[in-house]
């Protein structure tokens, strides 16, 4: 047991008093965080002013006055351009939280065709304090947004954009009042942004808003900040160029390129985050995850848009610059943007230009490459081959013997990025090679790391692969030791649960083990208990988090932690997995460096899960579920001849249930849950891998990450816990980019979920009928199960709904359910619960609940 006091002070448990302290440093956290965008604002603020105070125009950057200017120990520009690296890089979003606002809303109409917004040719700046009240942009202080503006602007733009002669070819510089200019920004709140770009159009203000989102994303004008006017387009000037133009530069616009690649970052973000009224507008009061999707649509939205061939180099910059222009091979490589000094930035901006161009360029056709695959469906493999890929020629024998040629798509977008030691997160959609992808890595930095250390007695672990369950371990192990088959003296092993911890420890001792698989459980077993186990793990080169959405989640996440606390900060850490929720890009910040890669195979907007894999939903009471799925199954059998159908329940104890009652009805049927013995788990595993004519009832031990070869269909009975886990599971089939089916088969009262993957190409399908012989049937199997196990059943089943907030909130609608579903399993009465236990679920009490005496 755990030392320790067990109360604490306020009479606190152990446990509370552990939460206590978590949300104390959460907080703390949250709050250094607000305070460094706060600071980051106000410095690029401070800038401005700075620039228009009189004299400022040729004052150095440091002013002895000011205590932002080169007084202390960081200057004003270095302070910006470290928290610009920080907040404004690519991948960077996930240190934006709600607080900063709503995310921009994405219910945009397909844009019409946009002025080219090129670097503004007729460009000058506006002062809107002395454009007139006509000119001005609403205001957003009080009561949100006034559109009316907007009407009038629209009708000011093009005497703006269109100016002839020299104002329409150089900058022309308003006396800017910027007293004023700052008063009035700061009436309008804190941290709003002050970049805002927009575009004539026609229409409702509101739909003009929406089809002015260009450049910079969707943002709103903010008054009193000087801007860059062209034809069509206005642009934030940022306080470099201000700066410049005080000092009497000429601010060409093509001088303003390098620096309107941060704003374009920054605007963007604001652009998303900013503008609660907006919102409003656009019905903002839907959940996170909606608003995502909504988002996503919208940068796809610009992607189509960037097909204009009139959007030419612009289009091509700006997607540059946004995560929607990686598409389907989304590689954020630049991490940084560089201010260069105005005069770098003359000489080479065209050159800049040029290279952009081809960039995109290439990237367009990679992607319109893969898109080609995809819709016809053909094969998920490139052109490029393995030994072109700067690994070991042993391996690529290996690899060769394996029936390993050419990469998979994201194994040729990870591998050079893993390869040259960069931390890397990996989204790929199910199946598609992505263990490949990260044991390749794996074994070159163990190949590396020998070469140089060759004086250890027992040889370090040199790379650590975690994994979320033992059947992933145990695969990932085999995979290894197939890839390392001719690199003698290179000895792989696995950790997991369920086996003997000595034996564990024998073997590691006795046989080499330089790539290590394991489960976070038992992995940190071993580090606790035996420090002979963590000095070899102070040698670690490379750590690998397969399914890390899953391994950050909170059940892992504390694990996750201490095992990173036990290994050294100097090594590289990849991050894999099919889906990537924003969260998980938030805390993945807990073992990825700052500088890390994100490699995104599938692309912003684009449907997650196999494009070959039909997918369909069945609503149908829940007295029918079990009845519905003997029908599936058979109705499958009789057109499948090789079938291999994997059926998901929701918890061990009802996974249990469902195979004794089909293995009465006479189907060919195995079962993987976490009740079953490790032995029992991996043999079955293994009979299923290899074989077909099989049906597998499983629980989320099977969800992620296995790869069974060839299933022709997949059933979800009852509601995944989460949208993450239906597109794992779903992937179990339709892997290698072969076909396949999904069921996921849901009462009325689950419908609530297709919300969450609205997105996905999930059809309704018409309710197959259940004759009365059919029925009578499953009604016998069901009545052969022992009563021990469909109680268990019963209350394994209302935990599970009970955890899930959509269900569990109303108790007393989760205890009638739980009712119904004790009848479907032919219970007439629901069993009676522990008083402990009743209480812990919050269902003392409850009408329908029984509680043991
Ligand atoms: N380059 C390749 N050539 C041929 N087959 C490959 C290649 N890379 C991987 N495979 C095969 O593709 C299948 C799927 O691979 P893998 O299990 O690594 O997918 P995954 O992306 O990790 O899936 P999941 O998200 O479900 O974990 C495996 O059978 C693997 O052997």
């Amino acid at each position: 047991m755990g030392g320790g006091p067990r109360t604490f002070p306020g009479g606190l448990s152990k446990w509370q008093h552990k939460r206590m302290h978590e949300k104390l440093a959460r907080q703390k956290e949250q709050g250094l965080l607000r305070h460094e965008k706060q600071l980051y604002l106000a410095r690029l603020r401070s800038e401005i002013r700075a620039s228009h105070l009189p004299g400022a125009a040729t004052a150095s950057a440091s002013t002895p006055a000011s205590p932002d200017r080169g007084g202390g120990p960081t200057s004003s520009r270095a302070h910006i351009r470290a928290l610009a690296d920080r907040f404004l890089r690519p991948g960077a979003e996930d240190l934006w939280n709600e607080d900063d606002g709503p995310l921009r809303s994405a219910r945009l109409p397909r844009p019409q065709k946009q002025p080219v917004r090129s670097l503004p040719s007729g460009a000058r700046l506006v002062d809107w304090d002395q454009a007139g009240s006509e000119e001005k942009p609403p205001r957003r202080g009080g009561g949100g947004g006034d559109w009316k503006h907007w009407e009038e602007l629209n009708s000011e733009e093009p005497s703006a954009g269109k100016g002839t002669g020299a104002g329409r070819n150089e900058p022309r510089l308003p006396a800017v009042n910027p007293k004023r200019a700052f008063n009035q920004r700061r009436e309008y709140g804190t941290v709003a942004p002050w970049w805002w770009q927009w575009s004539p159009g026609s229409g409702t203000p509101s739909q003009r808003k929406e089809s002015s989102f260009g450049f910079f994303g969707a943002r709103r004008c903010y008054s009193g900040v000087p801007f860059l006017v062209s034809s069509g387009a206005l642009m934030p000037l940022g306080a470099r160029q201000l700066a410049e133009v005080g000092n009497g530069r000429k601010g060409t616009p093509l001088a303003l390129f390098n620096q309107e690649r941060l704003y374009a970052v920054a605007a963007r973000r604001f652009g998303q985050k900013w503008g609660k009224d907006s919102s409003d507008e656009d019905g903002d009061d839907m959940p996170a995850t909606k608003r995502d999707l909504r988002l996503r649509k919208f940068v796809a939205s610009r992607e189509e848009d960037s097909e204009d061939d009139e959007a030419g180099e612009t289009s091509a910059i700006r997607r540059k610059w946004s995560t929607a222009a990686l598409r389907n091979c989304d590689m954020k490589k630049e991490r940084r943007v560089q201010l260069k000094t105005y005069e770098e930035e003359n000489n080479d901006i065209a050159g800049r230009i040029q290279e952009l161009r081809e960039e995109i360029r290439n990237r367009e056709v990679m992607g319109s490459e893969r898109r080609r695959y995809e819709s016809r469906g053909e094969s998920l493999f490139t052109n490029k081959r393995f030994d072109e890929c700067g690994i070991s020629p042993l391996t690529v024998k290996a690899l060769t013997d394996a029936g390993y040629v050419q990469t998979t798509v994201v194994q040729e977008a990870a591998l050079p990025i893993c390869l040259e030691g960069k931390d890397v997160l990996v989204k790929a959609k199910t199946g598609t090679g992505k263990s490949v992808a990260f044991l390749l890595p794996a074994i070159e930095s163990v190949l590396n790391a020998m070469k140089s250390n060759t004086n250890h007695r027992v040889s370090p672990v040199y790379a650590l692969i975690l994994c979320p369950t033992r059947e992933l371990a145990v695969q990932v192990t085999a995979e290894a030791n197939v890839l390392v088959k001719y690199h003698h003296g290179v000895g792989v092993q696995s950790l997991i649960g369920g086996t003997r911890f000595k034996l564990d420890q024998r073997r590691l001792e006795s046989e080499p083990c330089q790539i290590l698989v394991a489960t976070p459980g038992r992995l940190l077993d071993h580090i606790e208990n035996r420090s002979s186990f963590s000095v070899r793990l102070m040698g670690l080169k490379l750590l690998v988090l397969d399914e890390a959405d899953h391994l950050l989640d909170l059940g892992f996440r504390k694990d996750i932690e201490k095992i990173a606390d036990s290994l050294p900060r100097q090594r590289q850490t990849l991050l894999f997995s099919a889906t990537v929720p924003k969260e998980v890009r938030r805390v993945s910040q807990l073992v990825l460096n700052r500088d890390h890669v994100f490699v995104d195979t599938v692309g912003l907007g684009a449907v997650e899960t196999p494009t070959k894999v039909q997918q369909q939903y069945l609503v149908v009471p829940h007295e029918l579920h079990f009845h519905m799925v003997h029908r599936l199954l058979r109705e499958h059998i009789d057109h499948e001849v090789n079938y291999k159908v994997i059926v998901f329940c929701t918890t061990a104890m009802v996974t249990e249930f469902m195979y004794i009652m089909l293995r009465d009805l006479k189907l060919n049927v195995r079962e993987i849950h976490s009740r079953k013995p490790q032995l029992y788990r991996t043999r079955i595993s293994e009979e299923f891998r290899d074989s077909s004519r099989l049906i597998l009832v499983t629980s989320d031990v099977s969800t992620r990450g296995v790869n069974y070869p060839d299933v022709t269909l997949v059933i979800q009975v009852g509601v995944p816990p989460g949208r993450e886990h239906y597109i794992h599971r779903l992937g179990r089939t339709g892997r290698e980019g072969k076909s396949g089916k999904g069921v996921l088969l849901i009462a009325p009262w689950e419908e609530y979920f297709l919300k969450e993957i609205h997105d996905l190409p999930v059809e309704k399908a018409l309710v197959p009928h259940i004759d009365q012989e059919m029925k009578q049937k499953v009604d016998d199997s069901i009545k052969i199960v022992d009563m021990s196990i469909k109680e268990a059943a019963y209350h394994a089943w209302l935990g599970y709904y009970n955890s899930i907030a959509e269900v569990g909130r109303d108790k007393a609608m989760l205890a009638d359910l739980a009712s119904s579903f004790g009848v479907s399993i032919g219970m007439e009465k629901p069993p009676s619960l522990y008083r402990k236990t009743a209480i812990k679920m919050g269902l003392k009490d409850v009408p329908g609940i029984r509680i043991r005496k």
